[in-house]
């Protein structure tokens, strides 16, 4: 028969941070323990079950779950299941039943272990206390999640991911231009939720050709292992599994949009299956009008309703209009988007506030302003009379740009859109390469001409933009860029080149055509390959060594894709909508660019796709520049636009439109940089804090601390660690490792490097950062076990008389609470050391850590616990001694921690509730989290205490 018992109270071995566990189910050779201090669940094969069976002794002290301390004043064993009585303070007598007992108590204490003969090495207890300290520090600073990830620290991103992970379930919009690093934000996001707790399962929906991306982005950038979900998969799960929700068998989940839209079964089984953040990307193919949504939109409301944090990515959110737009803003917040028509009035709005915000920012503010009061009585009918007086006074001080960048703040947060919506822009992110454009005229084909009368006549828009439509069978003969192609491509054999075409069927041909008669290294990509045979052909591209010269793409295929190592864009036909024509330019013009991107447009002089070209070009200027405002005069010009490519006007009224286009297009870029993306730049990016936070991050990140702190521990865990080449190292299981397995580290070892820069470049080497796995974990376990708690050394300070006995103990803020709560953050940033000698005298300040580190030395096993066993009535004196005066040290730490929830919680609370009264952006979700999450703060503070969490024996020589 089983041991356990349902109700009885164990402890974890290894994980005695989770408090009492409470036994809930015991069947099929498994046991189910709840922790009820951290709200978590654990399962344990019964047979070798790291628990111990909790009992207490009568005469101990402990806690009812309602709180009431009592002492244990009988036991008595019910077929296994303790059942105690107990008196209380005032000497009440009660009956207390295992399974009332508090949950949050610790165990091993330090001293305990040392009356035990259990002494560590003096190495061991350093390095427990520096453990101690750079946990606590590493959750306190500003890069806490964000540290980790394999990425450049780029201040636009990380700015936003600094906002937005550390909301509760955010649900925003990452709008930034093509290729600025979106999915790279999306991942930061995740990562910081999942590693803080606040989120534990992700599900992924992306465009079927964007799965295998995701994947590997995932897996090598972040250390997030995603389970890919497609019919096959979830079938196979179902066979192997009756009745399983293939969505639940894991808790990251990447799935491609087509497959969950064509399945109402499988998108049933997803809605069910509960999940903290969704992230959707390429969302502009939601597509949705008042009358009718598309099936893709329908699906992803679906589960938006179910989720409670939301991140769609889009680098063209208007690229379908502003009904589109906003409907994906409805997404995010159907309370707050519900109003098609106030939300483009809304827009407008913008403009005035913006304006605003220019007049402050501008280098000569102080001047302007002082011949400037309609400034300030703006400012007053938007922040109030107070802030516009106080900005008033401060014009003759030297702190008027502190007055100024509050009142932007202000502007910003109360009439900007930030909160949901982010926009980084080429414009605003340094250091993006030139692009070309290179226009190649060609003749028209003999036979296009022959047949032009016929076939011209009734050819539609679609083959007048696609040639090879009208040619047909003869297309790759008779089309003269495919000559041009086929030259250009032999002429530069030493540069890779990025073809797209509209057409699938296109790409097949060209490449084939390439390949098999001209003898060119080609490969293909388009929607209609298997995902295997795309990732190959891709692969195939960016290989190094034996990889084809050009890849051939259809539109939607490449969608999303990496192509930025390649340098020469060529686009076989242009596409009509001009964010189309920037998602193409896109694959090359990326983060990681490093030339200039080149555009190569072969194309029919005279034709419609010269007419075009000339439009996009000199129009747009959508070739060399991204541009904000294409969408829109698409939507505006296309009715003249159509004519023109039908051959139906002539030159002069082509320039015309053209000059019309440009002037347009002037008009618009101007408009929205004084209005809406303007504001929405500023909010998306405060330059100073995005530096300030990527500053923190190379501090934090600081690898020399780092690498020498973990040479120390893996040592001591028996892992060997031999140099690799300069800056990394191989580390691999050693034959006396202390434990079986280290979290992170496989069983065949790894190569690994604490350089971010060499991380960059070599994927093939685990990055170490505080937040990889195996430094992450080796620190748990050290400081949730007993490893290096206790110490026995000597010191020679000639005022100490020999034989002069002194204890050195180290206390920890002890609370157990749920994770997603973080309450470490908010404790304060000491370790509460205290040392005293046999007459209880507190000597923590005259003998400091550093003092003791110096002058400590070893004292052989055999002697440290002869030394304990003759001075254990001293050395309990001085552990009472030092219990107490930590006693008297716990209400200031507390008032320091509540202090800090106070300031950190209660004015961001007070702040999204003032806000929320004029920003409609504010979701009252967020206000009632806050409000909710400093309650149960400040309630578990309540059960905190100083835990000692180790001992060090001197004794003076
Ligand atoms: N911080 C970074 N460190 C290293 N590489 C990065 C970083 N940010 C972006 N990149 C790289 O730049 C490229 C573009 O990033 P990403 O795919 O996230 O952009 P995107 O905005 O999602 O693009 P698209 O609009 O095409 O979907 C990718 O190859 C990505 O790996």
């Amino acid at each position: 028969m089983s041991e356990f018992i349902p109700g009885q109270r164990w402890i974890s071995n290894t994980e005695s941070n989770l408090g009492l566990g409470l036994v809930t189910e015991v069947a099929n050779r498994r046991v189910v323990m709840m922790f009820p201090a951290v709200e978590e669940e654990r399962t344990y094969a019964i047979d070798n079950a790291p628990l111990s069976r909790v009992i207490y002794p009568v005469g101990e002290q402990v806690r009812s779950s309602l709180g009431v301390k009592v002492t244990i004043t009988a036991t008595q064993e019910l077929n296994g299941y303790m059942v105690y009585q107990a008196e209380d303070r005032d000497g009440d007598v009660l009956v207390l039943e295992e399974k009332d007992l508090d949950s949050a108590v610790h165990f091993s204490k330090p001293h305990d272990r040392l009356f035990a003969g259990q002494v560590d090495k003096l190495s061991r207890f350093r390095l427990r206390v520096d453990t101690l300290r750079h946990q606590m520090n590493h959750l306190q600073s500003e890069s806490y999640g964000l540290l980790g990830p394999r990425v450049q620290l780029l201040p636009h991103q990380l700015y936003i991911a600094h906002q937005v992970a550390q909301r509760y379930a955010p649900r925003v919009l990452l709008a930034d231009e093509v290729g600025l690093g979106k999915t790279i934000e999306a991942g930061l996001i995740l990562h910081q939720q999942l590693i803080s707790g606040k989120a534990s399962r992700a599900l992924i929906v992306v465009p079927d050709s964007l799965v295998h991306q995701w994947l590997v982005e995932m897996l090598r950038r972040f250390n997030l292992r995603f389970t890919i979900l497609d019919e096959l998969r979830c079938e196979a799960l179902e066979l192997s599994d009756e009745g399983v929700n293939p969505f639940e068998t894991a808790q990251l989940v990447l799935c491609n949009l087509s497959f969950l839209k064509s399945s109402p079964d499988r998108l049933i089984q997803a809605l069910d299956a509960g999940w903290d953040t969704l992230v959707v990307d390429e969302a502009h193919h939601l597509v949705w009008s008042e009358e009718e949504s598309s099936p893709e939109y329908i699906c992803i409301e679906a589960l938006a309703r179910e989720v409670k944090g939301l991140l769609l990515l889009t680098a063209t959110p208007e690229q379908l209009g502003v009904d589109s737009h906003f409907a994906r803003l409805r997404l995010l917040d159907p309370d707050r988007y519900y109003d098609l028509e106030q939300f483009r009035s809304e827009e407008e709005s913008y403009q005035p506030v913006s304006k605003l915000v220019e007049q402050l920012l501008a280098e000569d503010a102080r001047e302007q302003l002082q011949d400037a009061p309609e400034v300030f009585t703006q400012l007053s009918s938007y922040l109030g009379a107070e802030v516009a007086a106080r900005l008033e006074q401060e014009l003759a001080n030297d702190t008027l740009e502190q007055a100024i960048d509050d009142a932007v703040n202000s502007l910003l947060d109360h009439h900007g859109t930030g909160r949901v919506l982010f926009r980084n822009t080429r414009d605003a992110v340094a250091g993006f390469p030139t692009r070309i454009l290179h226009s190649y005229p060609l003749p028209e084909p003999e036979f296009y001409l022959e047949s032009e009368q016929q076939q011209m006549a009734q050819a539609g828009l679609e083959e007048r933009l696609h040639p090879e439509m009208i040619l047909a069978d003869r297309w790759l003969e008779a089309d003269p860029r495919v000559q041009w192609l086929t030259d250009w491509l032999k002429e530069n054999r030493d540069q890779k080149a990025l073809v797209i075409c509209a057409y699938a069927e296109t790409a097949k041909s060209l490449e084939e055509h390439l390949r098999l008669y001209e003898g060119i290294r080609s490969s293909v990509f388009h929607e209609g390959m298997t995902l295997v045979n795309r990732d190959r052909a891709a692969a195939y591209f960016a290989d190094e060594d034996e990889s084809a010269q050009v890849l051939i793409c259809s539109e939607i295929g490449s969608e999303g894709r990496n192509f930025q190592f390649a340098s020469n864009l060529i686009l076989f036909d242009l596409p009509l909508n001009p964010d189309l024509l920037e998602q193409r330019i896109g694959r090359l013009d990326r983060i990681g660019q490093r030339n200039d991107v080149q555009i190569h447009v072969p194309h029919y002089e005279f034709s419609a796709q010269a007419i075009l070209l000339d439009w996009l070009h000199r129009g747009l200027n959508c070739f060399e520049r991204a541009c904000p405002v294409g969408q829109v005069l698409f939507d505006q010009f296309l009715e003249q636009l159509i004519p023109a490519l039908f051959d139906e006007f002539d030159e002069q009224e082509v320039e015309q439109l053209v000059s019309s286009t440009r002037a347009e297009a002037d008009r618009l870029l101007d408009q929205l940089q004084q209005g809406r993306d303007r504001l929405l730049e500023l909010n998306s990016c405060k330059p100073a804090k995005a530096d300030l936070i990527a500053e923190s991050m190379e501090v934090s990140g600081n690898s020399i601390e780092l690498s020498r702190y973990m040479e120390k521990m893996l040592d001591q865990f028996g892992v060997e660690q031999q140099p690799h080449s300069s800056n990394s190292i191989v580390l691999h299981p050693g034959d006396h490792m202390h434990y079986d397995s280290l979290p992170g580290l496989p069983a065949e070892g790894m190569t690994a490097t604490y350089s971010r820069t060499l991380a960059l470049g070599r994927e093939d080497m685990q990055f170490l950062t505080w937040e990889h796995p195996l430094i992450s974990g080796t620190m748990d376990i050290v400081t949730s076990g007993d490893f290096g708690n206790t110490a026995v050394c000597s010191i020679k300070l000639p005022p100490l008389k020999p034989g002069t006995l002194l204890l050195e103990s180290i206390f920890t803020l002890h609370c157990a609470a749920p994770k997603q709560l973080q309450l470490q953050r908010y404790l304060p940033n000491t370790l509460c050391r205290l040392v005293v000698d046999s007459n209880g005298t507190d000597l923590s300040a005259i003998l400091t850590e550093a003092h003791i580190n110096n002058l400590a030395e070893r004292v052989g096993k055999r002697q440290a616990v002869d030394i304990v066993k003759h001075t254990r009535t001293e050395i309990t004196g001085m552990v009472e001694r030092v219990e107490a005066i930590a006693e008297t040290q716990l209400p200031g730490l507390l008032d320091q921690a509540r202090s800090n929830v106070a300031t950190m919680l209660g004015s961001e609370q007070e702040r999204l509730a003032a806000l929320a009264e004029i920003n409609p952006n504010i979701r009252q979700a967020e206000i009632d989290y806050l409000a909710q999450n400093r309650a149960q703060l400040e309630q578990h503070l309540e059960s905190a205490t100083l835990k000692l969490d180790a001992v060090r024996v001197i004794i003076a020589t």
